[in-house]
């Protein structure tokens, strides 16, 4: 599984109903809702991540990554479009970046 996999499992769930598809129920709830369960998910996953708790926080990673697509669809986001910004980033290091900043 990768997350243009993902990404794909989302577009099409999408379009599925409601009360058939946890995907399109979030997103027939808007952008909103959709962030919103991104930061309780990315919450959780902090919660596990403080606690050392590897098993927990690998299951909550993995809530944090599908509900970061679910929320990049809710706005129209393409998952490619982030993985360029990521590209462009490549070769610079975090530190240099935060230097260079005005
Ligand atoms: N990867 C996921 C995935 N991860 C988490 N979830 C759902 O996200 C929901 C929220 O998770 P929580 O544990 O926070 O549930 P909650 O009910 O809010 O519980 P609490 O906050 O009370 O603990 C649950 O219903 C989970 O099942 C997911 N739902 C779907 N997918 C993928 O999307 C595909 C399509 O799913 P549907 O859209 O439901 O058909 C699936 O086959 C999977 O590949």
């Amino acid at each position: 599984m990768t997350l243009d996999d993902l990404e794909t499992i989302i577009a099409t769930r999408a379009k599925a109903s409601p009360d058939d598809s946890w995907t399109a129920k979030l997103l027939a709830k808007g952008p909103e809702k959709c962030a919103e369960k991104f930061g309780e998910e990315a919450i959780e996953a902090i919660i596990e991540a403080t606690k050392g708790d590897k098993e927990r926080l690998t299951s909550e990673a993995a809530d944090v990554l599908f509900h970061l697509l679910v929320m990049l669809k809710s706005q129209n986001v393409a998952l490619a479009d982030v993985m360029a910004e990521l590209e462009q980033r490549q070769g610079q290091s975090g530190l240099q970046e935060k230097a260079g900043r005005t």
